[in-house]
């Protein structure tokens, strides 16, 4: 296994990495910092979640970032669609690229970046009201109401979602009756409805069982043909089994990103093959 002697240098890295054609470049950060003010004791301290990450995320494929807790992976995450805007506090630099075009240029519409990249989180969040009716939801919001239409649409996104058959006999009941892995698909096909570009998920199987899981894990594989996708896991098997392309972070640093099979079978990086033999994190 090839190692490195000395200690990784993420702004080395796009030189690193072979180039991808500008046309399969879906998301890009351009040496993305985000500081963050913390509370110690009566103080408020700048700190940093991430620093200098510069990577590109090629369109139609499942990219997994990995990397021990509190490295930044969400954090990287939620740039993508400007959910870090929530907290004022925290300080952006740098640039995120969708298409080609930067997500904070001014003027850049906030809502209908987050219809091209939905999120799905780690605890399951259907909305109190029917199964049909979530998936309906974003439709309605945007002036849909057409009873056939909204039908279709909302059986397709099920049959996307890998969810129709346990739940056409139920649309009309409470999606909160459903099981914690049915949620998740449910929220899945919601998100779906609005026909994203990018689907972000964070941790999306980890409060789910094993049967679940793969079942979350199936759908993400499936969805790959039609959409972009990238998981924040914890899970390394995980990464390797539903991923194309991996990225392993470490103290808000991007240390490699690599196809999945080439960064866990032959990582380039020490601390990379440190992390996924086990010996941190
Ligand atoms: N707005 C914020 N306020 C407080 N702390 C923050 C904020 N943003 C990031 N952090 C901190 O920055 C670090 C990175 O957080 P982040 O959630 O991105 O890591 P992570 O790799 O996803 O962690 P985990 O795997 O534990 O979920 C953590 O130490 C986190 O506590």
């Amino acid at each position: 296994m090839r190692r490195d002697s000395e200690q990784p240098k993420p702004q080395l890295f796009l030189q690193e990495t072979p180039a991808r054609p500008a046309e399969d470049i879906c998301l890009e950060t351009r040496h993305l910092s985000l500081d963050y003010q913390a509370r110690v004791g009566k103080e408020n301290q700048t700190r940093r979640a991430l620093e200098d990450v510069s990577l590109q995320i090629a369109r139609k494929r499942v990219t997994a970032f990995i990397g021990p807790s509190g490295c930044g992976k969400s954090s990287l995450l939620r740039t993508f669609n400007r959910m870090t805007d929530l907290d004022e506090q925290s300080r952006l630099s740098g640039k995120v690229l969708l298409e080609g075009e930067d997500i904070h240029a001014r003027g850049v519409d906030v809502p209908m970046l987050r219809r091209r990249i939905g999120m799905v989180f780690q605890t399951p969040n259907p909305f109190p009201m029917s199964v049909y009716e979530n998936v309906a939801f974003g439709l309605r919001l945007v002036g849909e109401n057409d009873k056939r239409h909204l039908d279709d649409k909302v059986e397709s996104c099920l049959r996307s979602a890998a969810l129709w058959e346990e739940v056409k006999d139920r649309l009309h009941d409470s999606a909160l009756g459903l099981s914690g892995g049915q949620q998740q698909r449910l929220v899945i096909a919601r998100t779906l409805a609005v026909e994203p570009e990018v689907l972000l998920l964070d941790e999306p199987a980890s409060a789910l069982d094993p049967i679940s899981t793969l079942k979350i894990e199936e759908l993400i594989r499936s969805l790959r043909s039609r959409l972009t996708l990238i998981i924040v896991t914890h899970n390394m098997q995980q990464a390797a089994r539903v991923s194309d392309d991996t990225a392993f972070l470490h103290e808000g640093r991007l240390v490699e990103f690599a196809p999945t099979d080439q960064l866990f079978t032959n990582p380039r990086r020490r601390q990379t093959e440190d992390y996924i033999t086990g010996r941190f994190g």
